[in-house]
């Protein structure tokens, strides 16, 4: 099967985009594992798959899968940057602001006059069980009467962390590091990501805190290691360091793909993420008989 795909980044965020508005398409996770290969496919940490939405009030439904596993994913912070982009571009919609809903979550998006995309990313969930994480026998650390909660990384060189528990709609561990740079991102992310207390597995973010209104972040992604930038992970980040007192509402976040821009107005409020949204190239791919799965009630 030939397909059509278009290649776009978030901050250095990078991803397939698949147009399903007219068709469903019949791929399961081994094409979605190869348009993620960078060698054998495309090359995406990412693949969003935009479909018409059904219910009332909603004009899209984007589905995303990372493309190290194929696996499907509940939110994407900035793939839902670039499908804004991608249904403009493709003429798919005129509206400036768009409803979108993915697995669990519904987000409102607004294509701004300069280019950039302003996200309404929903509430912020803190319940423990909610990202999953089991805490049970941790006692926290308040700190601004947030939890900060102690994880046990043993034989690794920091043997335990403290990291603040956030989901985005997908879990996020965020912990405050002194300098991004010399992090050991590649040596603790995973031991983060894969740790037994996250059933479902989690992105581990490592945040510095250069001021109320400024920080750096990087994020080791479940499924994707460490990508350019996290936009769930800078939302997560944010919330975090707001809730224990260190950031003010309105923070740039600077990764290492670009720069985004959090507003939280804080508990019931939900988090606004502001950044950049680019296609790439387009192009076409020829999928294996082997990758093609069949559509759901076809
Ligand atoms: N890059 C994303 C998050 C993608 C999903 C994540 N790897 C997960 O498994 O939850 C973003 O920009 O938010």
């Amino acid at each position: 099967m030939r397909l059509r795909f278009t290649k776009m980044q978030g901050a250095g965020n990078d991803f397939v985009v698949l147009d399903a508005t007219a068709a469903p398409l019949p791929l399961g996770p081994a094409a979605y594992r190869l348009l993620g290969d960078r060698r054998f496919g495309v090359g995406a940490d990412q693949i969003l798959v935009v479909e018409r939405a059904t219910t009332p009030g909603i004009d899209f439904r984007y589905r995303i899968f990372n493309g190290a596993s194929g696996a499907e994913v509940e939110q994407c912070g900035n793939g839902a940057r670039c499908f804004v982009r991608f249904v403009h571009d493709r003429g798919l919609t005129t509206q400036r602001t768009v409803q979108v809903e993915t697995i669990n979550n519904r987000l409102a998006l607004t294509l701004q006059d300069d280019g950039r995309v302003t996200v309404d990313m929903n509430q912020p969930v803190f319940e423990p069980a909610r990202l999953p994480f089991d805490p049970s026998g941790l006692t926290p650390r308040l700190v601004n009467g947030f939890e900060l909660w102690p994880l046990e990384l043993p034989g690794a060189s920091w043997p335990r962390v403290e990291i603040a528990a956030v989901s985005m709609g997908n879990p996020h561990a965020v912990q405050r590091v002194e300098d991004v740079d010399s992090a050991p991102v590649a040596e603790i992310g995973p031991l983060v990501e894969g740790h037994a207390r996250f059933a479902r597995r989690v992105n581990a973010g490592f945040l510095q805190v250069v001021s109320r209104r400024e920080v750096r972040l990087r994020v080791y992604e479940r499924d994707a290691g460490e990508t350019l930038a996290c936009g769930t992970g800078a939302c997560a980040a944010v919330v975090a360091g707001i809730r224990l007192g260190w950031l003010d509402e309105t923070v740039d976040v600077h990764t290492r793909g670009g720069l985004l821009t959090i507003t939280w107005p804080g508990p019931g409020q939900p988090v606004w993420m502001t950044g950049p949204a680019e296609p790439v190239f387009e192009g076409e791919i020829e999928l294996p008989e082997a990758c093609l799965a069949p559509v759901a009630g076809a």
